[in-house]
């Protein structure tokens, strides 16, 4: 029987949207700062219906006036309505700042999710842009550009904005360093989603809400320097902002004190309103919750074969791995994690890859999946693929293969499932993506696999979010995922281990089974003795980065030619879970 002990909670996905607004409602600083904000803009919006006077309209006689007598809150030094023109002040001060985040935004996000996501030369040349705008003085800039484009606050904005985007440049990068190497990040690439949906649909809404803060702040800032900058007399006199009206004020402060206090109370209130609702955001959040190689080696020359050889290829074979070594960069050169491993899977067949932690056998995974972590590098030795040498593969090469012909069961399904969307959208878009199909035809699919792996109610799966699920049926949604595109060649990275011991002879026996009705290869990383005899036809036993035997698994069982295996065999064959395992694909393996 399946174990569904942890059912979807009763928390629906809809109230889980809308949950983040209302718990920074629910603080009280942010409830005001809302309220403040939404009249603002109301107030801004509606400007002609609700103003008593148009903005241009004057009275001399009401030249720095008194409130009252018309003038609700008195008249400015040209005989001007002040209430006038404050509320047709908020929609060309908010205006303004609009433009500002708006240009520092889209200039500092798009750049830093560039730089953030490829690294690389593009964040070294970014990263100096960034820096060298933060080097000017923006204030003199700002001088420079009015005197050469004229007095329209507007044009400054969008010059405040470049200057602003550092902020947006830096934050974002750091951002995106930080959840690039998300294994949900992986499992979408290793699903064949392309750079620029993984970066809009995936990195860019967990990132999101550091950025909605950023905007607040920034919005408040730039109010304030377009205040300033007015109040030194660099904006258009003809309109109506709040800058104006205090420079218009200051001018006459001996006459009408007053005056000033309008639009300094507009611009303090609306920037402390900003502020307020970012920290409100920030306080919710609270709440809640590498080296690149400085020069490319050559490629040395394939160490020699010592360790011994599966059969040798026939044209069954799918996968022909011949001394593939792995290197990332260290302090006194390259580190080899993989050093001249050589494997072959015949089409259809269970390959067990075996040895302790650290021997390399994820390591070996990554780079027929062309997955190695930053830096990482196929140092020599070739995989080839039904005739294709993937190891020197582009990633443009390798995004065809992924998801549709070579397919991956991460080792904890939760970390590979996107936790912003739910599970059908997370089926869905790979097989749009990579089978070209439509989202009815997928969406059916995705239903259908469901129902395939198991789960007992695929539409309600099909509409959860990854934390409403069990960690057992996750792994089910991510072999589902793996399978939906009829891959050729499965990569299971221990696909049980996380898993609670009562799931995972399920999920071992639903892989199996999908990948006899699949007719599938299928390379299954374990350091479980158990699991490969339960599942496997053939083992590879690797140590320290090498294969030390590869044999058929009863022969492995009854007769480990490596002193290694022998060790390793001696370990387990005590271990009476291992023995739970055993029967099945290999009866004849026993304890
Ligand atoms: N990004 C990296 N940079 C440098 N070395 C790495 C990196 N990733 C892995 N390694 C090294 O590669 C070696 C092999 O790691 P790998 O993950 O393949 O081991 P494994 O056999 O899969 O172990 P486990 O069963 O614990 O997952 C380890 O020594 C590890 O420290």
């Amino acid at each position: 029987m399946t174990d569904f002990s942890n059912e979807p909670t009763s928390r629906s996905p809809k109230q889980g949207r809308f949950a983040f607004a209302r718990a920074v409602l629910a603080n009280p600083l942010g409830l005001v700062a809302c309220v403040m904000l939404v009249a603002v803009l109301c107030v801004a919006a509606f400007a002609p219906f609700i103003a008593p006077y148009a903005p241009g309209d004057l009275q001399i006689f009401k030249m720095n006036a008194p409130p009252g007598d018309g003038y609700l809150l008195g008249g400015d030094g040209a005989g001007r309505d002040i209430l006038t023109r404050l509320i047709y002040g908020s929609r060309n001060t908010l205006a303004g700042a609009a433009v500002a985040v708006g240009v520092a935004g889209l200039i500092g996000v798009v750049t830093g999710l560039i730089a953030g996501y490829f690294g690389g030369n593009r964040d070294v040349v970014l990263s100096w842009v960034s820096d060298g705008l933060m080097a000017l003085p923006a204030l003199i800039v700002l001088l420079a550009f009015y005197q050469a484009l004229g007095a329209s606050i507007y044009l400054s904005m969008i010059v405040f904005g470049i200057m602003l985007s550092p902020s947006f440049f830096r934050l974002t990068r750091n951002l995106v360093n930080g959840v690039k190497h998300e294994l949900y990040i992986d499992a979408a690439r290793v699903s064949g989603l392309s750079d620029l949906r993984i970066i809009v649909r995936h990195v860019l809404r967990v990132i999101r809400a550091p950025l909605v803060i950023q905007t607040s702040i920034v919005a408040g800032i730039a109010i304030v320097i377009q205040a300033g900058l007015e109040f030194l007399g660099l904006g258009d006199p003809a309109t109506p902002t709040w800058g104006g009206m205090l420079q218009n004020a200051f001018a006459n402060m001996y006459t009408a004190p007053m005056a000033i206090l309008w639009p300094g109370l507009a611009i303090s209130v609306t920037v402390a309103s900003f502020v307020l609702l970012a920290n409100a955001i920030r306080d919710r959040l609270q709440q809640g919750d590498r080296v690149t190689a400085g020069t490319t080696p050559k490629p040395k020359p394939a160490p020699s074969s010592s360790h011994p050889r599966g059969d040798s290829p026939d044209d069954d074979v799918l996968l022909d791995v011949r001394d593939l070594v792995v290197g990332y960069p260290g302090k006194g050169g390259w580190t080899e994690v993989v050093r001249g491993v050589s494997l072959t899977l015949r089409r259809g067949e269970v390959l067990g890859l075996v040895g302790e932690s650290g021997s390399g056998k994820t390591q070996t995974a990554f780079a027929i999946l062309g997955l190695l972590s930053e830096g990482g590098r196929v140092l020599s030795g070739s995989i080839l693929f039904d005739g294709q040498d993937l190891a020197h593969f582009s990633e443009k090469e390798m995004r065809p293969l992924r998801g549709k012909r070579i397919a991956y069961v991460p080792q904890e399904p939760m970390s590979n499932l996107d936790p912003v969307f739910r599970i059908g959208y997370q089926l869905v878009e790979p097989m749009v993506a990579v089978l070209g199909i439509s989202r009815t035809e997928a969406k059916a699919r995705a239903l259908e696999l469901l129902a395939r792996v198991g789960l007992p109610d695929p539409k309600r799966t099909f509409s959860a979010y990854p934390h409403e699920i069990s960690g057992g049926m996750a792994q089910r949604v991510l072999i589902a995922g793996a399978v939906s595109c009829k891959p050729d060649l499965l990569i299971a990275d221990e696909p049980t281990t996380a898993l609670d011991v009562t799931v995972q002879a399920e999920v071992l026996e639903l892989m199996r089974n999908l990948q006899a009705e699949f007719g599938m290869s299928m390379i299954l990383v374990t350091h479980n003795f158990g699991v490969v005899a339960d599942s496997c036809e053939r083992v590879a036993v690797m140590k320290d980065g090498a294969v030390v035997e590869m044999q058929e698994v009863t022969k492995l069982f009854a007769e480990p030619a490596h002193p290694y295996t022998k060790m390793l065999l001696g370990s387990v064959l005590n271990d009476t879970t291992v023995r739970s395992y055993v029967a099945p694909r290999n009866p004849e393996v026993t304890a």
